[in-house]
């Protein structure tokens, strides 16, 4: 029997779309949806393109089962007679699949109806169809490995565009958007994908969920980022500064030669665990350690390396674990250049550290406009901030920037103008050795590590200030570079070991 529901108060805020074949090998499909429907899911899609029909029938009447548990619609894709066969709540079909009015002819006036939609035509004739349609999925909102990619990327502009015909021909009728959504995307994308005042009515997502090792938190925070989106109010638990020595998150360092052992070491000083690996096949296994993060730097990369960062890149989005982009020397030559605009178009990153030659370049390869890059830099804060700023919104990521005073951007919490802080004092030794920007990524990957997605701006600048911080107190007994070393890792040990108190180092947040 299916539920009994009154389709003008359907929840569609977080529309899970299942995906058998993406569950972590230990873990068990039922249970990943069961979590997901105790944490927040509002309706369900059963999605099964591998299937033959006596099992996806076995999986979906299953699968209702758990979802009527929870008062929550089940929808079958495409597949009417497995469906009716069920008594579910109603069907998704794509543009590819069925006509609209011959599914409604099928499962009747009662069900739920939903179909795809990828342009303005479509949604043009979602609209004026015969057969009652209830409510469009607008995708794909961004690229993504669940669906072979055939249709275009629609991005938000696409989304608006599908919006606006909606909103002119049939503002009554529902929509969500679909495709390459996970929590660090959703806020931004909602909030940028309206019309007028006028907005979906969700997300769906499919591997943020079903791939995630903890279903539960995985539901929690994308249900989260939606509110934040729909509520636009932050709904965040109170940051705590993490305990690096006590947790011992893992860090995987992508890194550049020069950086190797210097950085494990400043790793280790702080507390955390490095591991530098550039073997692929284990990418997928230190994705799924729970407490980790990657540190992502370019700095020599060799012919070879463009496959093995992009594997990385997406083993870790995939999980949601957090990535440190380092784009060193991203300006200094066109392939440098190149190479730094695709990390950015494959990947999406917490945090994006560079000096401000690397950030001031990465920005303009992207598209951010801006005087004086060209010629020697000499960019006044308001300046700075502005490229910063428009870099973070850009890829909805924490940007920093390190000099003798580092600022840091927050492009991930939608807020009116991007949150900015400014942090000064160190030492002047700390530009004088090689490496200590890549080291500083390292910390803020260990940092990353332990924080919820929704603090990594706070992390972020608790991580610059106590390498600041480190730094000041080296360069106070340092005869040179060579001792400032030594020093400098000796500082941060102790740091770390101390309650977190930083005297030397001034945070000024706007
Ligand atoms: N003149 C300086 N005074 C204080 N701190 C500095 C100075 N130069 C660099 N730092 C610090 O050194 C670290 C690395 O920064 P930077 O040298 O800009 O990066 P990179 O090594 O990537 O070029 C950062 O923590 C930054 O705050
Ligand atoms: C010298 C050098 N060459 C390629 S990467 C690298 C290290 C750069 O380190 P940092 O960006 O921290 O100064
Ligand atoms: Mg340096």
């Amino acid at each position: 029997m299916s539920l009994t529901i009154d389709k003008n108060t359907i929840d569609y805020s977080l529309y899970l779309v299942t995906n058998s074949e993406i569950v972590p090998e230990s873990l068990d499909f039922y249970d990943q949806v069961e979590k997901a429907l105790q944490n927040g899911v509002t309706i369900v899609q059963l999605r099964e393109k591998n299937l033959d029909t006596d099992h996806f029938i076995d999986r979906a009447r299953k699968l209702h089962q758990i979802t009527k548990k929870y008062n929550v619609p089940l929808l079958i894709n495409d597949r009417i007679d497995v469906a009716l066969a069920i008594d579910a709540e109603g069907v998704h079909v794509g543009q590819d699949d069925m006509a609209a009015e011959e599914a409604r002819e099928k499962i009747g006036q009662d069900k739920i109806l939903g179909v795809t939609v990828n342009n303005e035509r479509d949604a043009m004739a979602a609209i004026k169809s015969t057969a009652r349609i209830d409510y469009l999925g607008i995708g794909s909102a961004y690229s993504t490995t669940t669906k072979e990619m055939t249709k275009p990327i629609l991005g938000p502009g696409g989304i608006k565009k599908i919006l606006e015909v909606l909103h002119d021909g049939k503002p009554e009728m529902k929509s969500v958007i679909i495709g390459g959504l996970n929590k660090y995307n959703i806020t931004r994308t909602l909030n940028e994908c309206r019309y007028k005042d006028f907005c979906t009515n969700g997300a769906a997502v499919v591997s943020c969920i079903m791939a995630s090792h903890d279903a539960s938190l995985a539901t929690k925070e994308t249900l989260r980022s939606i509110n934040l989106a729909y509520d636009n109010e932050e709904a965040l638990h109170p940051y705590k500064h993490p305990n690096i020595v006590q947790e011992k998150p893992l860090t995987h360092f992508i890194t550049n030669a020069v950086a190797k052992y210097f950085s494990a070491n400043v790793c280790i000083a702080i507390g955390g665990s490095p591991i530098m690996s550039e073997l692929s096949e284990e990418f997928s296994f230190f994705a799924k350690i729970s407490k980790g993060s990657l540190c992502m730097n370019t700095g020599t990369m060799s012919n070879a390396s463009i496959h093995m960062y992009k594997k990385a890149i997406s083993e870790y989005n995939a999980h949601m674990v957090p990535i440190i982009y380092d784009p060193v020397a991203c300006g200094a030559t066109q392939p440098r250049r190149e190479i730094a605009k695709m990390m950015i178009e494959h990947g999406r990153y917490s945090v994006i550290k560079g000096n401000m030659a690397e950030i001031c370049s990465l920005a303009g390869a992207n598209g951010v406009t801006m005087r004086g890059v060209d010629s020697d830099l000499n960019l006044n804060d308001l300046e700075i901030v502005d490229i910063l700023s428009k870099l973070a919104v850009k890829t909805q990521a924490v940007i920093v920037m390190t000099g003798k005073k580092d600022i840091i951007v927050d492009g991930i919490i939608p807020t009116k103008k991007p949150r900015v802080c400014f942090i000064s004092g160190g030492h002047e030794l700390m530009g004088k050795i090689t490496a200590s920007g890549c080291a500083l990524g390292g910390v803020i990957a260990s940092y990353l590590a332990v924080c919820s997605y929704f603090h990594t701006f706070e992390a972020a600048i608790d991580a610059v200030a106590l390498y600041k911080e480190a730094g000041y107190l080296a360069g106070q007994q340092s005869k040179g570079p060579g001792t400032f070393l030594a020093n400098f890792t000796d500082e941060l040990y102790e740091l770390s070991r101390k309650p977190y108190r930083l005297l030397s180092t001034n945070i000024i947040r706007e």
